[in-house]
């Protein structure tokens, strides 16, 4: 089978929501390649840490059942997380099923998840060897769906201001130009992980940002984060754009024209328009920076990526698809 869900962006494409279906009870999700739990508002939250949002209630589902003794707690990147218990109950999403899939019911969200009253909680869509779920770990939906898919695979189609949509089981060529490139995943951390080690600016000569450095696929996370050999080289290109730490990061003048930038994605270049590398306005004249520099071992190839490029998730051969659209 397959199955077909808008995804529909915040303001300033900061996340993507998507409708799932659970026990007959629809909420807004943010789809989260980047993470393995699937998590949601419920009524055991108090009524302050619920306002504004659509919660999901068990005891109002004939096909729930609660998973005695399991609880989850998971911390993202951000610092933000949310803890609970956990039940299952059938999951729907687009046409594609799972009957008795892991939910997990918060009892316990961060601030930020309050104060973002469209998102009623995440679906997780990294490997299921990092769900969080104790004393058994449980499965992501993508894991349990696959073997019912007509092909072993989810594609994100996200759009810059615009509805686009996640798909399972089919690759919908019509949503991308050109041709698409298959590249390795390595797993071993949990995430569709990739090596990313080189870049170029403009359609400039290519350049070695890390030897062997590794990037993410995050649909859940908003900016691109890559090393700072990356975003230092990029901005470069860009008059009057500075790392300014007081606004957190690279600003430009908004009236710039900023480059396209090619990056290294398991061996072939990747285009992120220079028009998707404009995130938003900070004051009148000063936009923020899209493409910012990480720290971290990782780089987190985030929402700015896949405004520009259409990406397959292959789950049957550990593989990850992109192409332009
Ligand atoms: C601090 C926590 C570290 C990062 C680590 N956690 C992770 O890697 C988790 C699974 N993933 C994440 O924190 C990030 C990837 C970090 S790469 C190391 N993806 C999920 C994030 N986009 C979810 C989110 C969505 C909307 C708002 C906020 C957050 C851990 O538990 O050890």
């Amino acid at each position: 089978g397959t199955g077909s869900v808008t995804a529909t962006p915040e303001a300033n494409d900061v996340e993507y929501l998507a409708p799932v279906t659970i026990g007959g009870q629809t909420l807004n999700l943010d789809f989260d390649s980047g993470s393995s739990d699937l998590w949601v508002f419920n009524s055991q939250l108090s009524s302050k840490a619920t306002k504004g949002h659509t919660i999901y209630d068990p005891t109002q589902s004939n096909s729930f059942a609660l998973m005695q003794g399991a609880s989850f707690e998971i911390s993202y990147g951000d610092g933000s997380g949310a803890a609970g218990n956990v039940g299952t109950d059938t999951v729907d999403i687009g046409g594609a099923t799972v009957t008795a899939q892991a939910v997990e019911l918060a009892t316990a969200v961060s601030q930020s998840f309050v104060e973002d009253p469209n998102n009623n909680g995440l679906l997780g869509l990294a490997f299921s060897t990092i769900n969080t779920v104790q004393p058994q770990q449980q499965k992501t939906f993508f894991d349990n769906v696959m073997s019912s898919l007509a092909e072993p695979l989810f594609t994100a189609d996200l759009r810059a201001q615009a509805v686009g949509a996640y798909e399972f089981g089919q690759v919908d060529t019509s949503k991308f130009t050109g041709a698409m490139t298959w590249v390795p995943v390595n797993n071993t951390q949990g995430f569709w992980q990739f090596t990313s080690e080189s870049f170029a600016v403009d359609g400039g000569a290519a350049q070695t940002s890390t030897a062997g450095a590794q990037a993410i696929a995050d649909t859940g996370t908003t900016l691109m984060l890559a090393d700072s050999a990356v975003a230092t080289a990029y901005y470069a290109q860009v008059d009057g754009a500075v790392d300014d730490q007081t606004q957190g990061g690279f600003t430009f003048p908004c009236a710039a024209t900023l480059p396209d930038l090619q990056i290294d994605v398991g061996g072939t270049m990747a285009t992120v328009k220079g028009t998707d590398i404009n995130f938003a306005q900070v004051d009148d004249a000063t936009c923020f920076g899209g493409l910012q520099a990480t720290t971290a071992g990782l780089q987190i190839y985030g929402d700015i990526f896949f405004k520009s490029n259409f990406v397959a998730f292959n789950g049957g051969n550990n593989s990850l698809g992109f192409a332009q659209h």
